[in-house]
Order: structure tokens, then sequence, then C-alpha cells
């Protein structure tokens, strides 16, 4: 079994690169583990690099060290081969995929010697407009705000927090909330204004929110919470039961399905964030993909979470 390392030094803070090689070596060299450290040069690097490991044949166990958007790359890299397991070493600003382990996963997915021994389970990935993901896809204002606090980060003097509270300023006091957007859940077709669309194979995103507290990544299906144009009011008086997965408390408001494919589309381009990372388009389509990931993690946690 070979341990394969795709190292994103642009994810984290200053340092922790240097301080994850010299941990990699630390563990693994005692061990006498077949190891391997690459850091990514680009965005593309870990897709490709994982690809490349899991297309040679050989058992590979590949460690996204980086965020939720390296995850997603070594992700999309993986998927579908028999011989490859992934999993996510946090070193980005946000790890959401991560919480569905619980409240010490940070600690938890940092101890690499129990990673490498740690069991594997067969994750459902979600295919939207071609692209894998993993966590969680969102599509209204949450998305928008999430878009442009990548944008507004590159703004001299604006530093993460500013840029946030930037893009939340501009995306929902200033600007229109909702979209007109056509949803297709099974059945049932909604023609409406939309004002947040989000559809959950993890569970969490945007730093902690967590629309659907049941729902699972490897029970075949998805979920899908759509909230229809309110007003800001309404936005900020139950944003807190939306973070809290409480849809069942609103269900006018905050409506659930639950299914294998869903769709969504406008006559304006839409902006959709899949594990972090900014797709843009008029149309989504996204179902659980014929392809699986194996994803291992510290044989202590558990990812079903309490519900
Ligand atoms: N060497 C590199 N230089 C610049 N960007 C890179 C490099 N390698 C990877 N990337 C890109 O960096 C982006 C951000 O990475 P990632 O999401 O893992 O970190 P983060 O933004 O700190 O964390 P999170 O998304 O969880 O908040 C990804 O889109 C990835 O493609």
């Amino acid at each position: 079994m070979k341990h394969l390392f795709l190292v994103n030094p642009a994810a984290g803070k200053r340092g922790s690169t240097e301080a994850l090689l010299r941990r990699v070596e630390e563990t693994f060299s005692p061990l006498g583990l077949e190891h391997e450290v690459v850091l990514t040069s680009s965005a593309g690097d870990a897709e490709r690099l994982a690809r490349r490991a899991a297309c040679s044949g050989g058992p590979v166990r590949i460690y996204a060290c980086g965020g939720d958007g390296t995850l997603n790359e070594v992700v999309n890299g993986a998927a579908g081969y028999p011989n490859a397991a992934v999993t996510n070493v946090p070193k980005g600003t946000g790890n959401d995929f991560l919480r569905i382990f619980g409240a010490n996963y940070a600690a938890r997915f940092s101890d690499l010697a129990a990673l490498s021994r740690g069991p594997q389970a067969a994750f459902d990935l979600m295919d939207c407009n071609g692209k894998l993901g993993i966590g969680v896809i969102c599509a209204g204002v949450d998305a928008r705000v999430a878009a442009d606090v990548h944008r507004y980060k590159r703004l001299p003097l604006v530093t993460g927090p500013g840029a946030y509270l930037l893009s939340l300023g501009v995306n929902v006091l200033l600007t229109d909330i909702a979209r007109p957007t056509v949803v297709q859940a099974g059945l049932d077709r909604l023609e409406e204004e939309t004002s947040i669309i989000c559809i959950c194979n993890g569970r969490y995103y945007g730093g902690g929110f967590m629309p659907v507290g049941d729902a699972q990544p490897d029970d075949g299906v998805l979920d899908m919470v759509v909230v229809p144009r309110v007003s800001r009011f309404t936005f900020f008086r139950l944003v807190g039961a939306y973070a809290k997965g409480r849809y069942r408390s609103h269900p006018e408001v905050i409506r659930h399905f639950h299914g294998p494919a869903f769709s969504f589309s406008s006559p304006e381009e839409l902006v959709a964030v899949i594990d972090g990372e900014v797709m843009r388009a008029k149309s989504f389509t996204v179902r659980i993909s014929e392809r699986k990931v194996a994803f291992f993690y510290p044989g202590d946690l558990d990812y079903r979470g309490e519900n």
C-alpha cells in the first residue's frame, strides 16, 4: 500500500505546509510505510495527480492536504477506482466535509498514524453538470456570498473575515436575494423565485451551516432544501433554524426533498458552489453519480451523526 500526500501550499496558514511535511516524515518513516509527498503548483494539479496514482492500479491511500477545494479535486481524480481511497488532512480555512465526523474532527484527521490504519467507507458522490462533489452544493444567495468572498479576498487591505462581511453586505443587504428559477425534484416542479437551493450528500457548508442533519453520504440518495423569495426580515429570522437543520419546523418556507436527482435553471446565470468551488451556468442537473469514492478516517470516529 502506498500513501500519497497531495499538499496544497496555498491552503491554510503560513508555515502550515512545512509543519505538515515534518509530521508526515516523523510519522511514516519510523513505520516503514511507502509514502510520497507532492506539493500542488496550481488549481487542477491535485485532481491530475490523484487520477494518475489511481490509474496506476496499485493500492493507494491519497491524503488531500488542504481545505474542501483540495478534497474535491482529489475526489474528482480518484472516484471510481477500487484500488484508491481518499481522505482529507485539514489544512484549509474551512474543512466543512470533515464536520460529519463530529466536533473533534480537526484534531483526529490531523493524527496521520490513526488515519493511515483507519477503516474506509464507500461514499456517494454528486454529479453536478459533469463535476463531482462529495459534500454540499448551494446555489442561492449563500452561493453568491461564498463566490464573492473569493473575489473580495483579492482586494488590497481586505482580510478573510472582512471579505466575508463585505460579501454578506453586498449580496444580502444591497442586492435582491432571490432569483427566478425552475426547480425539479422528482414529480415536483417549483416555478418561482428562490433565495436558497442547497443539495446535501454531506451535511455541512459555509463554515458550519447544517441544513439537513440526517443527510448521509452513503445512503444512495440526496437531500435538497429550497427557500423561496422571503423578506429580509424573514431571512434573518429563520437563518438560524436553517443552519441548524430545523426544516421540519418551517415546512412552508424551508422545503425539503429527498431523491436521487434534482435540477434547477434560470433565465439568468446562476452561481453554484460545490465543495466551496464556484460554477456558473443557467441550468444545473445534480444526480447521484455511478462512481463512488472510498473514504478513510480515524477508526474511533463515525460519520453517521446523531440522527
Ligand atoms: N499551488 C497552488 N497555488 C494556488 N492555488 C492552488 C494551488 N494548489 C491548489 N490550489 C487551489 O486552491 C484552492 C483553495 O484550496 P482549498 O479549498 O483546499 O483551501 P481553502 O480555500 O483554504 O479551504 P476551504 O475551501 O475549505 O475554505 C483550490 O481551488 C485549489 O484548486
